[in-house]
């Protein structure tokens, strides 16, 4: 049993933004992890939620494999995503369901949704959820812009607001018998700019805290009641010169069904994604070359 990390709890609702953009800081800068509490997402939209995913996925394999992921929205089968190719052969042992932005017509148009005979409040429950995680994301990454000394409306223009992806996951309790251990999420960073993750409070989330020390040393992050679990993405290494970090982490069977919902905070198509004024300079140049938000998802998601 791996040792269980202790995270910092962010209060979204506190009335004093600099201590919280403060505290922020802090967490961001040392594990890029933390709790987030108070968020306004009620207990019961989540409970549905789960309710929803579960239902989904235990419909027949020929059922959700019509909603097939295209354009990262819709059903990705189990063992298809493998989030640590390099280490691993073998698929991650986990099946998802994306949700992209409908805020638009044409956005709106690529999400794929099942069928209303089968699921009637499937399409509701979930638009309601995401429509609240986005509120509670706003609040969460203007907060993260002061504490980054940048203006609170930094990342609410057009060109530099988030773009994001609601994913339902579902790992199974039972795995096959095979020598190899095969991991829900294999080890990885999230490449984006934050993720607000909930699960249904079966264990198997770890951090590795110092990604190149050897070996490495995984620490269980635990469940508690009522938060959601936040991390930083790879975005946000590249805009502070690595001073925020993007931790590894991964998902180990537990020998239980787990179902969490990662809510993604993707950069979007027209920001640039540079170092920022302030983290840079003649001694300790930028790390990595700027690239536009477009061309960074083209490289991090496959299509
Ligand atoms: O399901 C989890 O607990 C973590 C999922 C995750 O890390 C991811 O999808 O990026
Ligand atoms: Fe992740």
């Amino acid at each position: 049993m791996a040792e269980a990390l202790k995270l910092p709890i962010i209060d979204l609702s506190a009335s004093d933004v600099i201590s919280s953009a403060n505290s922020i800081r802090q967490a961001c800068i040392e594990c890029g992890f933390f709790y987030l509490v108070n968020h306004g997402v009620e207990e019961e939209l989540l409970d549905q939620v789960f309710e929803e995913s579960s239902k989904f996925f235990s419909l027949p394999l020929e059922d959700k494999s019509k909603l097939v992921n295209k354009l990262h929205r819709g059903y990705t089968p189990l063992l298809v995503e493998n989030l640590d190719p390099n280490s691993s052969s073998t698929g991650d042992s986990k099946e998802g369901f994306c949700i992209g932005p409908f805020d638009n017509v044409t956005q709106s148009s690529l999400n794929q949704w099942p069928s209303e005979d089968i699921l009637p409040s499937w399409r509701r429950t979930m638009e309601s959820y995401y429509r609240k995680l986005h509120f509670a994301g706003k609040r969460l990454i203007s907060l993260i812009a002061l504490a980054l000394d940048l203006d609170e409306d930094f990342f609410e223009k057009v060109e530099t607001r988030p773009t994001p992806f609601l994913c339902l996951l579902h790992y199974p309790g039972q795995l096959g018998s095979s020598d190899k251990e095969i991991y829900g999420a294999a080890a990885h960073s999230d490449f984006g700019i934050a993720t607000l993750l909930a699960s249904n409070g079966v264990p198997g989330l770890q951090v590795c805290r110092e990604k190149s020390k050897q070996p490495q040393v995984w620490e269980d992050v635990l469940h508690v009641n009522g938060s959601f679990v936040v991390n930083l993405g790879n975005v946000m290494e590249r805009l502070t010169n690595c001073l925020f970090r993007s931790t590894l982490h991964r998902v180990r069977p537990a020998g239980r069904e787990r179902y969490s919902v990662a809510f993604f905070l993707n950069p979007n198509e027209e920001f640039m994604v540079e170092c920022l004024a302030g983290f840079c300079n003649e001694s300790s140049p930028a790390r990595f070359p700027p690239i536009r938000g477009g061309d960074y998802l083209k490289e991090h998601i496959a299509s």
